[in-house]
This record gives C-alpha cells, sequence and structure tokens, in this order.
C-alpha cells in the first residue's frame, strides 16, 4: 500500500478514533475505508481527473475539447459540454458510492485531501476537508518513533 494512504488513515485514525472514510483526490483518486476498531476494511484506487482527462484527449480519437473545471452534470450537447460534464457526473457518481459505502460500513466521518478534493466537496461529498491529511499522519509516525 503506497505510504501517502497509510499516512492519512494515521492522521484520520489518531483524529477520530472511529471508523472513517479517507478520500485523497490526488493524481489517482483513492479511497480507504477504516473501521470502528481500527482496521482498515480496504479501499480503491481510481484515475485522477486530470489523468482522465488526459487519456480522453489523448487516446480517444476525434475528441477536441478544452477542458472546463466546471460542476455541471447535465447531459451535454457539444463534444466540450459531453466531456467536461462527463467527468463532472463521473465524479459525483463516485461520490455516491462513498456515502453509500459509508452508511453500509457504519463509517461516521469522512475526510478529503488533495488537489481535487474541492472538486469532490462541489459534487456533493459530505465530508471534511483536511488539506495536510498526508502531512499530519506523516508526523504523528515520526513523533511515535522518536519517543521509542
Ligand atoms: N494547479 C494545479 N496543478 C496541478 N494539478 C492541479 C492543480 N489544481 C488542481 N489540480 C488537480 O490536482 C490533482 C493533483 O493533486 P495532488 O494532490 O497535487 O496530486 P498528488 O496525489 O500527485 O500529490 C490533479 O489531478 C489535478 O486535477
Ligand atoms: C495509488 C497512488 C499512486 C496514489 O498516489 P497519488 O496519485 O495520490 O500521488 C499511491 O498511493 C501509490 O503509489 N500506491 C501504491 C499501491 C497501493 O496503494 O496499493
Amino acid at each position: 500500500m503506497g505510504a501517502d494512504r497509510w499516512h492519512a488513515m494515521v492522521a484520520a485514525w489518531e483524529r477520530f478514533q472511529q471508523g472513517c472514510a479517507i478520500i485523497d483526490a490526488g493524481s489517482a483518486v483513492t479511497v480507504d475505508y477504516v473501521g470502528g476498531d481500527g482496521t482498515h476494511i480496504g479501499g480503491f484506487i481510481l484515475p485522477g481527473l486530470r489523468m482522465m482527462r488526459r487519456s480522453l484527449k489523448l487516446d480517444a480519437a476525434r475528441i477536441g475539447f478544452d477542458f472546463d473545471d466546471q460542476l455541471n452534470t447535465r447531459p451535454g450537447n457539444t463534444t466540450g459540454e459531453c466531456a467536461n460534464h462527463g467527468l463532472a457526473w463521473l465524479t459525483e457518481g463516485v461520490v455516491r458510492q462513498i456515502h453509500r459505502d459509508a452508511a453500509a460500513y457504519g463509517i461516521p466521518n469522512i475526510l478529503v485531501t488533495g488537489g481535487d478534493a474541492k472538486r469532490f466537496l462541489g459534487l456533493g461529498l459530505k465530508a471534511e476537508y483536511c488539506p495536510g491529511l498526508v502531512l499530519d499522519g506523516l508526523h504523528h509516525v515520526a513523533v511515535q518513533d522518536s519517543q521509542l
């Protein structure tokens, strides 16, 4: 597991000592669930927004569009709208899945970090914005180690 995911979970657990969902919306998007007993339930790794946008532009034939960082999830009527709204629509779907899982696993706290955190919040994620979550976890582990 990536050290960023681990440190973010450490920080979340230190803060709440309760079940947590941690979303790191960075170059890749990671979603991790920690149960009420502090164990890692599991998680997901997804392509990040920039990655998906680049892939649509470079890997799909004849898709030319300028990225528009909007949160519109209505069906589009031009290539640009379809691609831009599609990326927002996909993210909104991920947000719904996270809320569904949090309810199913009895997770009361959702935290979000990373460069696209505000985009997830704008698309309905009910989470606490924690920009320094990975570094907070790293700091906690370093302090613990120094006390050994
Ligand atoms: N000014 C910016 N430069 C690069 N990425 C940005 C910027 N603003 C927002 N982003 C978004 O942030 C994401 C990268 O997040 P970040 O947390 O910095 O990545 P990493 O996980 O690699 O540390 C990109 O996918 C992109 O969509
Ligand atoms: C999945 C990641 C690339 C996400 O990193 P990021 O895009 O946030 O920089 C990183 O957590 C990583 O390298 N993980 C290793 C594989 C794993 O976590 O299972």
